[in-house]
């Protein structure tokens, strides 16, 4: 039987998915064992992230093809909007960094070139496009945070960041997006491809460059 494209994809996106997936900070993450110094970089990063990641959630939203599509994206869109900023606030919160340092602090190598991918992503006009780099940020996340070691870390700080990503809902939409990844991608496979190979190396090094610096 032919493999779902997604997981030809994932396949070819060796060896930076299984790194990704297995990365140190992500063991850590499981343990509660993250530096305070590299769990407040990731985060003060990653919000930027967030940012242009509702970007290209906006466009997927546009251009899809379905309106079952746009109703999930759309639904989905509210909900990283509503919780995942609470989780960001309360965690600079915790760790001390003030609107200074969120605000001043610059973008690492990783976090410029996953934006830039985002937005390349977004103003492809693409759905299928858009739809390979969703998936790779979503279906990448679920996979290490399953893979995290019960009983949760003591400290929300971790132990929320795990759940945001291992949960029944999340879990479902990770489904939906690979099967909108298996419904449209194959039309435009090498470009689709590429926006696939490109976020799973980008996602590695993102989790790299928390140690760094
Ligand atoms: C570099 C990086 N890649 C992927 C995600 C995962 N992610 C981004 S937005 C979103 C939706 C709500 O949780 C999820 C899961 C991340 N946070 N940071």
């Amino acid at each position: 039987m032919n493999p779902r494209f997604s997981d030809a994809l994932r396949e070819a996106s060796e060896p930076d998915w299984s790194a990704g997936v297995a990365h140190r900070f992500v063991r850590e993450l499981g343990e509660g064992s993250v530096a305070p110094g590299v769990m407040a970089s990731y985060l003060v990063q990653d919000h930027r992230f967030l940012d242009d990641f509702l970007g290209l959630l906006g466009a997927a939203i546009a251009s899809a093809d379905t309106f079952d599509a746009r109703l999930r994206l759309g639904r989905f869109a509210g909900t990283i909007a509503g919780e995942e900023n609470t989780y960001f606030l309360r965690a600079f919160e915790a760790l001390g960094i003030d609107a200074e340092r969120r605000i001043g602090e610059p973008d690492k190598a990783a976090t410029r070139g996953f934006r830039a991918l985002m937005r390349e992503a977004a103003q492809a006009g693409s759905y299928p496009c858009a739809i390979a780099v969703l998936t790779v940020a979503e279906w990448l996340y679920l996979e290490w945070a399953r893979r995290c070691p019960y009983p949760r870390p003591p400290h929300f700080l971790h132990a929320e960041w795990i759940t945001l990503h291992d949960n029944a809902e999340f879990g479902e939409f990770v489904s939906f997006l690979r099967a909108e990844l298996d419904r449209v991608g194959p039309s435009q496979a090498v470009r689709v491809g590429e926006f696939f190979t490109r976020a799973v190396r980008l996602e590695r090094a993102f989790f790299d460059a928390a140690y760094e610096g």
